[in-house]
């Protein structure tokens, strides 16, 4: 049965970017219990967190959601109120077995209209619409594929199969990256059409991958990725007042 479905039509003008939203992950390392994105912090799910967010970003028209299999219903109750009122329209797929495929089937739910498109993980449930902002203005600037990055604070060391250190790498020339990813929606397709092994830990690197160029724009602390159960707990003092 295909579940999958548009819950409310965009408003033509609110903006020109849609955003796919992988959200069918289990969340193994956060510890037993629900899918992680649908796990509560200061009372909703951490998805309702992140839709929320990517609704006060003014550059965001269409949001499709990659849920967890059996969570569609549930899923559109909880995100219907959030985006009333926003002109925010919204989809909802069931996700696949690894992240990638989670993108490329929420990728092909997005309406005509939309040449601009960012994947932002569940997981990263409070990053602030500046980002979101930051992101797609810098894809409408001209860039095929853009990453939020943050410099790497930590020294790092490779080790061998043993964990003896074999050398230390120069961090200068490192950065974490962040979602929401920006992409033309052409780059991106191109990217997903042709990649579909579920290898890639990112979409950029599907890009790259192809040749593409992939520039960075600042990351936020706050759009850190919810993982492990610390994590839960750093995210608790983004919650909104
Ligand atoms: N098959 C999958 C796997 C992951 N994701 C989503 O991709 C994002 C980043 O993945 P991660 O944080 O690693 O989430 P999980 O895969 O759920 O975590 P874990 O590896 O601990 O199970 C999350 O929003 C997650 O819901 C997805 O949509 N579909
Ligand atoms: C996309 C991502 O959040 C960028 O940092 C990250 O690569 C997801 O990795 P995960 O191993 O699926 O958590």
């Amino acid at each position: 049965m295909n579940e999958d479905r548009d819950v409310t039509a965009s408003r033509a003008g609110r903006g020109d970017v849609a955003v796919l939203v992988p959200a069918a992950g289990r969340g193994e390392r956060l510890g037993p219990g629900l899918p992680k994105a649908l796990r509560e912090l200061a009372g909703s799910p951490l998805l309702v967190h992140a839709v929320r967010r990517l609704a006060q970003a003014d550059c965001v028209g269409h949001v499709v959601v990659a849920v967890p299999a059996g969570a569609v219903d549930s899923v559109s109750a909880l995100l219907t109120p959030v985006l009333a009122g926003t002109g925010v329209g919204l989809g909802l797929v069931v996700g696949g077995a690894e992240r990638q495929q989670s993108v490329a089937l929420a990728l092909a739910a997005v309406p005509g209209g939309y040449p601009i498109i960012l994947v932002h993980d569940a997981a990263r449930a409070f990053a602030p619409p500046e980002l979101v902002d930051r992101v797609a203005a810098a894809v409408r600037a001209g860039s095929d594929a853009v990453i939020p990055v943050l410099p790497v604070v930590d020294t790092i060391k490779q080790v061998d199969p043993d964990g003896a250190v074999t050398g230390t790498v120069d961090r200068s020339v490192l950065r974490a990256v962040q979602t929401p990813q920006g992409f033309r929606r052409t780059v991106l397709a191109a990217a997903h059409a042709v990649d579909t092994d579920g290898g890639a830990t990112d979409d950029a690197g599907l890009v790259e991958r192809l040749g593409g160029r992939v520039t960075t724009v600042p990351g936020a602390e706050s759009a850190l990725k919810i993982t492990r159960p610390f994590d839960l707990q750093v995210a608790a003092l983004l919650v909104d007042p």
